[in-house]
């Protein structure tokens, strides 16, 4: 039987984003401790802001520390969308400004055209990735693995790290359905991982994911192959 992942109910958001902010800490400097750099992978979305606020005032050595994106929305990096901004606004400042960082977003029109370019640029910092922090959106999925999703079942199977999603027609993708994004192999080999949700919608779609199929909820795949590796984080 194989082992199962850690759920943690926080009282507050706060509290919760403590712990995200340690948990993240304590991945990069055990990482540290055996190699030149260490790996540290961010989604996106309105959640995570927090635990970057409080990581640009970390202490760790974020001179030998990559950050890259878990799944990027196809738009430019000014585009209050971009998942990229975010963490040039959030993350990469004070002590955390002196970490290096791997955009997703390329030059290039679609997403499709990226993908080999973005795979040799990730693949060296994701076998395996020491650090992944991963969210969820409401329909139960994570990275940019959206249910149904065009090319959703290739990125979970993919050799590779990176792969390109067509999220048309997946209502939480709203307009920006495009997407570059980290494929199973990426996230799932991670050393650890955190899944930070907030909000009891957000409980049930997660209660529910541990019932569901991979189709209807690709997050169950983060869970069931990273196992031990994850602690997902809750506060209502
Ligand atoms: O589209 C995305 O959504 C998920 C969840 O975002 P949230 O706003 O509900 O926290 C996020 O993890 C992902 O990186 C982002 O691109």
């Amino acid at each position: 039987m194989s082992l199962s992942h850690e759920f943690l109910s926080f009282n507050s958001r706060e509290e919760a984003t403590q712990f995200a902010t340690r948990f993240i800490q304590g991945g990069l400097t055990k990482a540290l401790e055996s190699k030149a750099t260490a790996s540290l992978m961010v989604s996106g979305g309105s959640t995570p802001g927090g635990v970057f606020d409080a990581l640009t005032e970390t202490g760790l050595d974020w001179s030998r520390v990559i950050v890259g994106l878990v799944d990027e929305r196809w738009v430019n990096p000014e585009d209050e969308a971009s998942n990229e901004r975010l963490v040039r606004n959030r993350l990469l400042k004070g002590q955390a400004g002196a970490a290096g960082f791997l955009p997703m977003k390329t030059l290039g029109d679609a997403p499709q055209t990226a993908v080999e370019d973005r795979h040799r640029a990730y693949g060296p910092h994701c076998e395996p990735a020491d650090v992944v922090l991963l969210g969820m959106g409401e329909d139960g999925h994570t990275a940019s693995w959206f249910p149904n999703s065009g090319g959703v079942a290739e990125a979970l199977e993919s050799s590779a790290v990176i792969a390109a999603i067509n999220a048309e027609g997946c209502p939480v993708a709203g307009n920006h359905t495009q997407r570059m994004t980290l494929t199973g192999r990426a996230v799932t080999e991670a050393a650890s991982a955190i899944l930070l949700i907030f909000g009891a919608s957000k409980k049930d779609v997660y209660d529910k994911a541990l019932s569901s199929p991979v189709e209807e909820m690709p997050v169950r795949h983060a869970i069931d192959k990273l196992g031990p590796r994850l602690t997902v984080v809750w506060a209502a």
